[in-house]
């Protein structure tokens, strides 16, 4: 077992996940998905996510609620996996959510760059 596995953490939040994955990426010796995956870089991070995003969309309009939770698990796994990988830290995510606190959604949208 690696050695930040515990046998059931119970529940543990993004930023603990993201402090595991910070060690694992780091760490050496020890064989890591996480390691292997970032090594492989950025563009192979990215690809997981959108798998993995693709992955929780197809369970959330299928009948097994089980496999929402599961899937979504990855999502939330790979993407904190793709911001180490960017060197984007979840505190840069909070703090631009927390900018778009102050209006609703429907002005959030409205303000973004027509594309
Ligand atoms: N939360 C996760 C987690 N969620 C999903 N995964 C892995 O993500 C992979 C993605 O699923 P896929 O079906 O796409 O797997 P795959 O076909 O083997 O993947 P590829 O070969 O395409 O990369 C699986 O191998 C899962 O085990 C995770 N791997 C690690 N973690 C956390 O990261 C910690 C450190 O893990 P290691 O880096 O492996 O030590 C663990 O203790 C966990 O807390």
């Amino acid at each position: 077992m690696a050695k930040d596995a515990k046998p059931d953490a119970g529940r543990i939040d993004l930023d603990e996940l993201a402090a595991i994955v910070a060690r694992r990426a780091a760490g050496e010796g020890e064989a890591s998905y996480t390691r292997s995956l970032i090594a492989k870089g950025v563009a192979k991070c990215a690809q997981k996510l959108g798998e993995e995003a693709v992955e929780t969309a197809l369970a959330a309009v299928g009948p097994d609620t089980k496999a929402v939770v599961s899937e979504g698990a990855d999502l939330l796994y790979h993407f904190v996996v793709l911001l180490q990988a960017r060197g984007v830290s979840l505190e840069d995510i909070y703090a631009e959510l927390g900018r778009r606190t102050s209006r609703s959604g429907l002005e959030e949208k409205a303000s973004r760059p027509k594309g």
